[in-house]
């Protein structure tokens, strides 16, 4: 976070604070061996709509992300982890850094697993770029919103992908126009 904070200008110590007390998810993923894995995908295409991912793979092999308009698949490497950037970091550097689409294939040999963590938000923060990212010619790309809120939009109305990000501002605005008094 530090250096994403110094790479925007904003200095080390803004992200770095902003995720002070985060509330992160760890994830394990198993995908068993699969009788047609050209027909199926292990995870479907998607944006983490965390913060920042910092992923490790075993040595079967299975990630692919999506650039240049093709999927390229990320050799596994014991020596490294994978790191993304997930909708929430995208939102917080007001859409100058993008989240990164990608997905995970599966085989019809070796079962794989793979060890994810995310870095979010605690929960009463609320999502806003820093001032210094926003101006007549960068406007405000998202609205605030707290992390929570996303994960539940998440997991109880849209499932991920790559359009998470304008889903999710789009329900936020029907939810003020219906009146809804919650606080987001
Ligand atoms: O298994 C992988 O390599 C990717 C998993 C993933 O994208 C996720 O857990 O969000
Ligand atoms: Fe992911």
């Amino acid at each position: 976070m530090e250096l994403l904070g110094m790479s925007l200008g904003v200095g080390p110590a803004h992200f770095r604070e902003f995720f002070e007390g985060n509330d992160s998810i760890m994830r394990l993923n198993y995908y068993p061996p699969c009788q047609k894995p050209d027909v199926t995908l292990g995870t479907g295409p998607h944006c983490d709509p965390t913060s920042l991912t910092i992923l490790h793979q075993d040595d079967v092999g299975g990630l692919e992300v999506f650039v240049d308009k093709k999927w390229h698949s990320i050799p596994p490497n014991s020596e490294a982890f994978v790191v993304n950037i997930g909708d929430t970091f995208m939102a917080l550097s007001n859409g100058i850094y993008k989240s990164c689409l990608h997905r995970a294939v599966v085989n019809n040999r070796t079962p794989r697993k793979s060890l994810a963590f995310f870095l979010c938000p605690r929960k009463d923060k609320v999502v806003s770029p820093p001032k210094q990212l926003v101006d007549t010619d960068n406007p405000r790309k998202y609205p605030d919103f707290s992390w929570p809120t996303l994960l539940e939009f998440t997991q109880k109305h849209y499932r991920a992908d790559m359009e998470t990000l304008s889903a999710f501002t789009n329900w936020l605005q029907q939810k003020n126009i219906t009146g809804d008094t919650e606080n987001y």
